[in-house]
């Protein structure tokens, strides 16, 4: 059955497709509904919000990278599936990236009244690297606020404490699949030292970007296994997965591999998939991938 765009269905079930919904004043705060139906809610069906790459920086990427994928997912399983666009550097710095994504997914789950139910995490590159951000955003937030004074501080200390109150009540992930991911900056720019023409776009400082990864981070909640708790919104976590193409040309298995060992030792349900699915910006759109992707959802693979 085809319905217009938020039609009713006769039993007063909500459909939303293709709108786009701001979440701020910036034209970049906006996430889009590419369908949503609270059937597939009730029916125990998934919601994917996936976080775009494009090295926090290129205008190029949005949340219709997804499309090929969402289109597949929504036929081949009851998939509901949201996107998220942010605030691109060198307008805005880290954590701004991490702040807007935080904010969208209040929004989403106030907007679709989706609150106590879970949300599937899906990010490419560094979408990937906002998703293990996002794990531990509390503290990754805290450690840029201290490398800033006052006046330079993206949000008042009072709003961030109302957002981290509202992520809480609101929002619930527990599954989340990272594709091609920059997961430790230190090391990536270690092989790859022309990088820093995209990390010092986003980053204010060597200890900014060193910081902002629980890989690289100084702080012994991140490098001691034992003090590792991940943060509210995950406290139903089930799944972790670890995608990367073996055609990827930009960003190295290594990163994959690093992040997978640093899962593993702090006990996370994690698991990776390392095939071929085309070359960096490809992966997103592999039907193969998606294929892959709705095989995890069915939880048979
Ligand atoms: N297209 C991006 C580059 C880019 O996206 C990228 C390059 C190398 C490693 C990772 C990348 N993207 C991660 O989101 C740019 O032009 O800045």
């Amino acid at each position: 059955m085809s319905l217009k765009e938020n039609e009713c269905l006769s039993n007063g079930t909500t459909i939303r497709e293709n709108e786009s919904v701001s979440y701020g004043e910036d034209p970049l705060q906006k996430f889009k509904i590419f369908y949503y139906n609270e059937e597939y809610v009730k029916d125990h069906g998934d919601t994917i919000v996936y976080l775009h790459g494009g090295a926090w920086r290129d205008p190029r990427n949005t949340f219709d990278d997804f499309d090929v994928m969402a289109k597949y997912l929504r036929e081949q399983w009851y998939t509901n599936v949201i996107g998220i666009n942010y605030r691109l550097s060198p307008t805005v710095k880290h954590p701004v990236h991490l702040l807007d994504v935080l904010t969208a997914l209040v929004h989403i789950v106030k907007t679709l009244n989706h609150k106590s139910k879970p949300l599937i995490l899906v990010g490419h590159s560094v979408g990937a690297s906002l998703i293990l951000q996002l794990l531990n955003y509390i503290q990754i937030i805290e450690s840029e606020f201290e490398l800033l004074n006052e006046s330079e501080l993206p949000i008042s200390k009072e709003a961030l404490q109302d957002l981290y109150k509202d992520v809480k009540e609101y929002v619930q992930i527990d599954r989340a699949y990272c594709l091609e991911g920059i997961y430790d900056t230190v090391q990536l720019l270690g092989q790859y030292p022309s990088y820093s023409s995209f990390v010092d776009e986003a980053f204010i400082s060597k200890a900014s970007y060193t910081e902002a990864f629980p890989l690289s981070s100084t702080s012994p909640k991140f490098n001691d296994p034992s003090k590792f708790e991940l943060a509210p919104p995950f406290s139903g976590l089930s799944d972790i997965r670890i995608i990367h193409s073996t055609s990827d040309e930009l960003v190295p298995v290594s990163q994959s591999d690093a992040v997978l060992e640093y899962l593993k030792q702090r006990n996370l349900p994690v698991k990776h998939f390392y095939s071929d699915f085309g070359i960096h910006d490809d992966v997103y759109k592999s039907e193969k991938l998606a294929h892959w992707i709705y095989l995890m959802l069915k939880a048979i693979m």
